[in-house]
C-alpha cells in the first residue's frame, strides 16, 4: 500500500519533562498546527524530533511507543545536534538569512557539518520506514539537504518538498558559503512548493544564477530530471476552528474574559517569540495610538500572547528582554488602577482558550516584518462566527497575498499602523461584515485539506510527466548490451558530437581543446578499419582541423554544412549562399554592444550569437528578444534561426546534423551505430538514426529522441574507454 511519510524537524506532538515524568502536548508553530490535521489518514507516518533531549533508552522506548500509537516516529537529537543543527545552522544561519535578517546570521563550519549530519540522520530514519511505493513529503528549512540524500538512496522515489518560510532574493542566498549545496539538496525533490509566487520566483532565479540550470514556466531541467516548482499557499483546518468557536466551551471562556475586561475593546496579537514577528514595533505603535488618539485610553487593551520559542538562541533571549521592558514601560506610563493598556502572556494557551481569544478580539494585529505565511491571521478569521472583527495584517506576511480584505500595513511604518488601528476600532459593523465574509469564504475554500490535495496531485503529475518525457539512463545492463553489439559487429559507425559530449562546456569555447587522453582514445578507435568515427559538430572546420585533423577521423562541421572524409579535402554537402551574413551581422553586433559578455562567432555559412558568459537571467531575456527579432527578419527567406545551449545560430534552413548524418548512412553500411550528443542540434542526428542505433543523450535532460541518457562528458569518456577495452580484447582473440 502506498503511504505518505511526512518529515519535518518538529513533530506535531512535543514531549516535555516534569516532576512526574514525560508529558505529551500539541506543538505550537504553524507547520505543526497546520499539517497536524491531516497526517493520520491512511496509515501515513510523521517522522520528526519530539522537541526534547531524551537520551535514556527506557525513556526513548516510552516516547517511541506512545508516538507510534499516534502515527509518529521520533528522531532523537543529541544535545550537540540540538545546539549545532537546530539552534545553530537552522535557527542562527538559515532562519535569519531567509527572513532578511542577515545581520543576525552566523557562519560556522561546525554548524554546517552538524546540519549535514542531522539531515543524514533524518534520511536514515525515513529510509528505515519507507517502501519504494511510498510518497515522501519533506518539510521546511531544517531539512533542505534531505531530498537529495533520499534521491541518492532511492533514485525513483516520489519526493515532495515544501518550504514554510520565505525564500529570499538570491542576493541573500549567495551570502551563505553553502548556498549551492542547499539548492542542490532541494532539487532532489520532484516538486518544490512555496507559500507565494514571490518566494518561488526568488528560488527559480537562484537556481538559474547559482547553479546555471535552465528554468521555464516553473520547471527546472536538472541533468537527470525535470523538477516542478509551484506556489501553494497553506491553509488551516477551517471547520475545526469555526466549530470550536461556536461551541459552548469557547463561549464560556469568552464570557469569563469579557467579565474581567468589562467594556474595554480588545486588540489581540499572538505569535511565537521571534524577531521576525515585529512584536517590539507593534508595542511601540500601540503606545503611539494611546498618544495620538488619547480618546482610546481606558477603552482599548492590547492582549498579547507570546509563545516561548528558541530561547537558547541569543537574539531570541534579548528580544524577550526588550519586550518585557517595553510592556513594563508602556503599562507604567499609560495604565490606571482600573485599566491595563497591555495584557501580556509569555506562554502557550490550550486550543479552546486560544479560539476564545480569537472570538473575543475586536481587532487582530498581525504585524510581522517577514513571515512565510502566518496562520494566526487565518485562524482569527475562521473563529469570527459573527463576522465582526477586523484583521490588520502586515503586507510582508505570505498571508497578505490572499487576505486582501484585511487592512494591509507596512509594519515599519508606525504612523500607518497607528491609523490602521484607529480605523479598525471605528470601522462600521457593515464594513466589518463585508470584509470578514470575503475573508472567510477564501480561508474556508483554501483550507489545509485543499492545500494537501493540491500538493499531492501536483506531485503525482510531476512523476507522470517525468515518466512520459524522460529517456532511460544507460544502466549497467544496457551498457553491457551495447558493448556486446560493438564487439560482434563488422562495420561500426560512431557519430560523436564535440562540445558538451567529448569535451565539457567552457565559458570560453577556445578552452575546450582535446586533452591527451581524448586524443589517444579517438586515435585508438579510428585506427581500427572496421570503425568509422565521425566528429559531428557545430564548430567551424578550421578549429576541428586544428585540434583533431591529424587523426584519421571523419568530420561533419558547421552543423552539417561541411564534410571531410579522413585524408580528403573539405567539401560542401550542397552549394550554399553566404551573402545574407552581411545583412544580419549589424543586428548581432547591436546585441553584443547591449549585452556585456556576449560575442559573435562567424562561420563560413552561419552566424552565432553566444551568451554563456552573460548574467543568466539577462542572457535569457536578451535571447528571447533576439529570437523574436530574427524570426521576423528571416520569415520568407531560406534561413533558419536555431536555439542551442546559450547560443542562437542563423543558418540555411534544412541543413543540419541530421541531414548530413542521413546522407552518410545512405552511402555507407554499418551494423553497429552509436550516436552521442548533448544539445538540441544533436536531436537531428538522433532523428536520422535507424531504430537499432544506440543514441545517447549527454546530460540526461528529458525530451530527447535518444534511446538512453548518460550523465556527463566524464561518463562519455568512460564509455569510450570501455569500447577501447573491448576492441583491445578483439585484437587479442
Ligand atoms: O519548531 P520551532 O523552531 O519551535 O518553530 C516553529 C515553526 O516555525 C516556523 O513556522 C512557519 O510555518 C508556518 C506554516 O507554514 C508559517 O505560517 C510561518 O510563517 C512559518 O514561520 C517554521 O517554519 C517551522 O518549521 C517551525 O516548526
Ligand atoms: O498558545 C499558542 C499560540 C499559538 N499557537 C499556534 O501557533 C501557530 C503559529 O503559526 P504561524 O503560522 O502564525 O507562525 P509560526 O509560529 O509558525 O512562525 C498557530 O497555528 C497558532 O494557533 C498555539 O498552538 N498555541
Amino acid at each position: 500500500m502506498s503511504r505518505t511519510i511526512i518529515v519535518s524537524n518538529r513533530l506535531p506532538t512535543k514531549v516535555q519533562r516534569n516532576a512526574e515524568g514525560l508529558t505529551f502536548q500539541p506543538s505550537e508553530g504553524g507547520l505543526a498546527t497546520g499539517l497536524g490535521s491531516i497526517y493520520r489518514a491512511d496509515g501515513n507516518v510523521w517522522v520528526g524530533w519530539p522537541g526534547l533531549f531524551v537520551d535514556d533508552p527506557a525513556e526513548q522506548a516510552e516516547v517511541t511507543e506512545r508516538l507510534k500509537s499516534d502515527s509518529m516516529a521520533p528522531v532523537f537529537l543529541t544535545e550537540a545536534e540540538i545546539r549545532d543543527y537546530y539552534e545553530g545552522f537552522s535557527n542562527s544561519t538559515l532562519w535569519p538569512t531567509f527572513h532578511y535578517f542577515s545581520q543576525f546570521a552566523t557562519y560556522e563550519d561546525a554548524h554546517w557539518a552538524a546540519y549535514v549530519a542531522a539531515n543524514q540522520k533524518f534520511c536514515e530514519a525515513v529510509l528505515a520506514l519507507t517502501g519504494p511505493e511510498d510518497t515522501i513529503w519533506v518539510q521546511d528549512y531544517q531539512l533542505l539537504l534531505l531530498p537529495e540524500m533520499l534521491r541518492k538512496a532511492r533514485p525513483n522515489a516520489t519526493i515532495g518538498f515544501f518550504l514554510h518560510i520565505p525564500f529570499p532574493s538570491f542576493e541573500l542566498l549567495r551570502v551563505l558559503p553553502w548556498g549551492n549545496e542547499l539548492l542542490r539538496g532541494m532539487l532532489g525533490a520532484d516538486l518544490i512548493g512555496f507559500h507565494t509566487y514571490g518566494y518561488m520566483r526568488h528560488f527559480l532565479s537562484a537556481v538559474t544564477r547559482m547553479l546555471g540550470l535552465p528554468t521555464q514556466n516553473g520547471q527546472i531541467e536538472t541533468p537527470t530530471r525535470t523538477v516542478l516548482v509551484d506556489a501553494f499557499p497553506m491553509g488551516i483546518d477551517y471547520e475545526r476552528y469555526a466549530e470550536t468557536a461556536a461551541s459552548e466551551a469557547a463561549l464560556a471562556h469568552e464570557r469569563t474574559y469579557r467579565e474581567a475586561l468589562r467594556d474595554v475593546r480588545v486588540v489581540l496579537s499572538i505569535d511565537r517569540l521571534d524577531y521576525t514577528k515585529g512584536i517590539a514595533q507593534r508595542l511601540r505603535a500601540f503606545e503611539q495610538l494611546l498618544i495620538n488618539h488619547d480618546e482610546w485610553c481606558g477603552k482599548v487593551s492590547l492582549l498579547m500572547v507570546v509563545v516561548p520559542s528558541r530561547d537558547q538562541v541569543a537574539q531570541y533571549a534579548s528580544l524577550k528582554e526588550e519586550i518585557d521592558e517595553l510592556v513594563g514601560r508602556i503599562n507604567a506610563r499609560h495604565g490606571s488602577i482600573s485599566w491595563n493598556p497591555i495584557h501580556y502572556f509569555y506562554r502557550s494557551f490550550p486550543f479552546d482558550e486560544l479560539v476564545s481569544l480569537y472570538r473575543l478580539a475586536d481587532v487582530a494585529l498581525v504585524t510581522p516584518v517577514r513571515d512565510g505565511m502566518n496562520l494566526v491571521a487565518k485562524e482569527y478569521i475562521a473563529c469570527k462566527t459573527d463576522q465582526r472583527g477586523v484583521l490588520i495584517l502586515s503586507e510582508r506576511a505570505g498571508a497578505a497575498v490572499e487576505l486582501t480584505d484585511a487592512l494591509l500595513i507596512n509594519p515599519t511604518n508606525t504612523n500607518q499602523l497607528v491609523e490602521a488601528l484607529h480605523e479598525a476600532l471605528v470601522m462600521p459593523e457593515e464594513e466589518q461584515t463585508t470584509r470578514m465574509s470575503n475573508l472567510q469564504a477564501l480561508v474556508q475554500q483554501y483550507n489545509v485539506f485543499a492545500w494537501t490535495q493540491l500538493f499531492m496531485d501536483r506531485l503525482a503529475y510531476s512523476k507522470i510527466k517525468q515518466h512520459t518525457l524522460s529517456t532511460d539512463a544507460l544502466d549497467d545492463e544496457a551498457r553491457a548490451q551495447l558493448l556486446r553489439e560493438f564487439q560482434t559487429a563488422t562495420q561500426r559507425l560512431l557519430l560523436l558530437d564535440y562540445d558538451g559530449t567529448l569535451a565539457s562546456f567552457y565559458a570560453n569555447p577556445q578552452h575546450a581543446r582535446p586533452d591527451a587522453e581524448l586524443l589517444q582514445l579517438l586515435s585508438a578507435l579510428c585506427d581500427n578499419p572496421q570503425n568509422q568515427v565521425i566528429i559531428i559538430s557545430g564548430r567551424d572546420r578550421g578549429t576541428l582541423e586544428k585540434w583533431l585533423g591529424h587523426l584519421p577521423l571523419h568530420f561533419i562541421a558547421e552543423h552539417g554544412v561541411w564534410l571531410r572524409r579522413a585524408g580528403e579535402e573539405w567539401s560542401l554537402f550542397q552549394e550554399l549562399r553566404a551573402g545574407w551574413k552581411r545583412e544580419m551581422r549589424p543586428l548581432l553586433d547591436q546585441y553584443v554592444r547591449r549585452t556585456t559578455g556576449s560575442f559573435i562567432e562567424e562561420k563560413d555559412y552561419s552566424l552565432v550569437w553566444h551568451y554563456r558568459r552573460v548574467d543568466a537571467e539577462l542572457g535569457a531575456m536578451r535571447a528571447r528578444e533576439l529570437m523574436n527579432h530574427l524570426t521576423f527578419m528571416t520569415s520568407n527567406t531560406d534561413l533558419q534561426v536555431m536555439e542551442g545551449n546559450k547560443v542562437i545560430e542563423i543558418k540555411t534552413a534544412g541543413i543540419n546534423k541530421g541531414t548530413a548524418a542521413a546522407r552518410w548512412l545512405a552511402t555507407e553500411h554499418a551494423d553497429f551505430i552509436l550516436a552521442i550528443g548533448d544539445d538540441r542540434t544533436d536531436e537531428d542526428t538522433f532523428a536520422a538514426m535507424p531504430a537499432s542505433a544506440y543514441t545517447l543523450k549527454v546530460g540526461g535532460t528529458p525530451r530527447s529522441l535518444a534511446r538512453y541518457a548518460i550523465d556527463s562528458p566524464k561518463e562519455v569518456r568512460q564509455l569510450l574507454r570501455n569500447l577501447q577495452e573491448v576492441q583491445a580484447q578483439i585484437g587479442q582473440e
